[in-house]
């Protein structure tokens, strides 16, 4: 898949709070965009998928226009800030709900994903008992449990324990070699470096920097070496 903004700008009031966006993002990479608090990293990534239509420009997936052609990617996994669930509803019985609604995902992959993160899906603690930490996991879940080709994710690691960013960080390895195209936002640049193949650096609402991460690059020679 091949997600391409031209000349996007989006103003809100006399703000443009993204503008001039021209980037491409292809299938089997993991991009991390980087900025400053209110860079527009956020509006970043709802740009790419269709939350806000450009005051010029355009988006494109796969040469289909958001908001002509289509009104978001199909195929989207989606994690944005806070994610709403149900508060009386446990963890599980949030998953097993929002999976009813395209009925791809089967209730062994939620028990799944939830075991590899450290959630138990058996228990009776209802989402509005969960942590921090565990809504964030819940979040990442319904993001990725669907096997969708695009999977967008805003500061996925915050919030969470060492063990679980390692869990996170395996999924999201083994989700490229899947041919998955992922869009991160990190405040820590450690999480870029280590797992994303570029590096989008915003400032402003502008692109300041497009980098191939060099780590990226090195453990590639090494796997072509070997
Ligand atoms: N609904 C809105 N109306 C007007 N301006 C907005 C709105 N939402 C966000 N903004 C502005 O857009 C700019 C970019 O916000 P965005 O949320 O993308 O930043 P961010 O880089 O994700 O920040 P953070 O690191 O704090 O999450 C900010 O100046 C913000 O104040």
């Amino acid at each position: 898949m091949k997600i391409e903004a031209t000349s996007f700008t989006k103003s809100i009031g006399k703000i443009k709070v993204l503008e001039n966006i021209n980037v491409s993002l292809e299938s089997g990479n993991i991009y991390g965009v980087v900025g400053r608090n209110g860079s527009g990293k956020t509006m970043f990534l709802r740009m790419i998928t269709g939350l806000i239509l450009p005051t010029n420009g355009e988006v494109k997936v796969d040469g289909r226009v958001l908001g002509k052609d289509i009104s978001f990617p199909d195929k989207l996994g989606i994690l944005l800030e806070k994610p709403s669930f149900i508060g009386h509803l446990t963890g599980y019985e949030n998953l097993k709900m929002l999976a009813k609604i395209r009925n791809v995902t089967k209730s062994e992959d939620i028990q799944y994903f939830m075991n590899i993160f450290d959630l138990d899906w058996k228990t009776k603690k209802k989402f509005n008992k969960y942590s921090l930490g565990m809504k964030q996991k819940l979040g990442i879940i319904q993001a990725i449990m669907e096997n969708q080709q695009i999977i967008i994710l805003d500061e996925p690691f915050n919030a969470l324990d060492e063990t679980s960013v390692g869990t996170l960080r395996k999924v999201l390895e083994k989700l490229r070699t899947e041919q998955k195209l992922i869009v991160m936002t990190s405040h820590n640049k450690e999480d870029i470096q280590l797992l994303c193949d570029h590096t989008i650096t915003i400032s402003e609402g502008k692109i300041i920097g497009v980098h191939k991460n060099l780590e990226q690059e090195n453990d590639l020679m090494t796997a072509k070496d070997a």
